[in-house]
């Protein structure tokens, strides 16, 4: 795969001193799926208005394609289909009509047979001369899709695609994601829903107070998920581990009448039947027992939290 998206240490600073961005750096490969996660005010907006030529960067150059976003405006936006967050149409113009227009504004010639797929694609398509006022919420979003696809962009960025839309509809628009990238589209999505990265992102980034605080593999990620935790309630509070357990990961819990051991759900063997065998060796008799899964939202929070303001 090769780079069709170059960020070099991009800062911005709005105009009352405001730092949203404080130097980022990501590459971005042709036709992989990203997926940035971030805590409102991240700067995930900016970071993405920036690459869109909509905000000026304070210092720090973005290429797409070759084309540098500041240079070379033009020949880079044009390869950029950006979806906002906002939703902002015409109501009274139909969809086909809308669809066309937008492409029209990147100076591209009339191609209607461009548009037909589009709208099909996005099963569009018989909604074509419906005004926009007519649609719903998730078919509205679905044409800000095909708005940003009108021009035939290799990049298309989606801002929080799925906000405040219904499970179903959320998972038909992954699908739409999906058979983009089949097509060869590069797609960089900001989300606040873990599971929406989990399901469609190839790689997952993590924006907090204007910097990237990591861009990994998602299936890597997956794999830092696959922690678990075990907790045992005891009959009877205990003062300290007893030796016997000292091969063990676990932890007493606040009180002394619980335990709490990590293992890793990847690993060839848990240690969990080996740890209850030990527990019932040490006399230690017990109440109940949970288990919980740490999950990327977990891992997430912890990044974020751990982070100054
Ligand atoms: N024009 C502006 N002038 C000053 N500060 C701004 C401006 N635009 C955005 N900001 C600030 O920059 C920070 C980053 O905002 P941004 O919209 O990029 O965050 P975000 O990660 O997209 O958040 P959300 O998840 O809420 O959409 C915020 O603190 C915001 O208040």
């Amino acid at each position: 795969m090769t780079a069709i998206l170059t960020i070099t240490d991009l800062k911005k600073t709005y105009d009352d001193g405001f730092k949203a961005l404080k130097g980022v750096s990501l590459t971005i490969e042709r036709g992989e799926i990203l997926a940035l996660l971030g805590p409102n005010g991240a700067g995930k907006t900016t970071l993405i208005s920036t690459i869109c030529g909509m905000v000026t960067p304070t210092s720090g150059t973005v290429t797409v394609d070759g084309h540098d976003t500041q240079a070379d405006y033009r020949a880079a936006r044009a390869m950029i289909g950006l979806v906002p967050q906002e939703i902002a149409l015409q109501p009274f113009e139909t969809v086909i009509n809308t669809v066309r227009f937008s492409r029209g504004l990147f100076g591209k010639a009339r191609n209607d047979a461009h548009i037909e797929s589009v709208l099909r694609k996005l099963s569009l398509w018989d909604k074509k001369d419906t005004q926009i006022t007519a649609l719903s919420g998730g078919m509205k979003r679905r044409v800000l899709i095909a708005k940003a696809l009108s021009h035939e962009p290799r990049i298309l960025f989606l801002d929080e695609p799925t906000a405040g839309v219904d499970v179903a509809l959320r998972k038909d628009m992954w699908d739409t994601v999906a058979d983009l990238k089949a097509d060869g589209v590069t797609i960089i999505l900001t989300t606040h829903y873990i599971e929406e990265a989990e399901a469609i992102a190839d790689r997952v980034g993590v924006i907090t107070h204007g910097e990237l605080l990591l861009v990994q593999d998602k299936e890597t990620l997956m794999a830092q998920m696959g922690k678990k935790q075990i907790e045992v309630q005891l009959g009877e509070a205990i003062k300290a581990i007893p030796e016997s357990l000292a091969r063990f990961d676990v932890k007493l819990g606040e009180g002394g009448d619980s335990l709490v051991y990590t293992y890793d759900t990847h690993g060839e063997r848990t240690g969990i039947t080996g740890l209850l065998v030990a527990l019932a060796e040490a006399g230690l008799v017990l109440r109940d027992v949970q288990t919980r899964q740490s999950s990327l939202e977990d891992i997430f929070v912890d990044l974020v939290d751990g982070e100054p303001a």
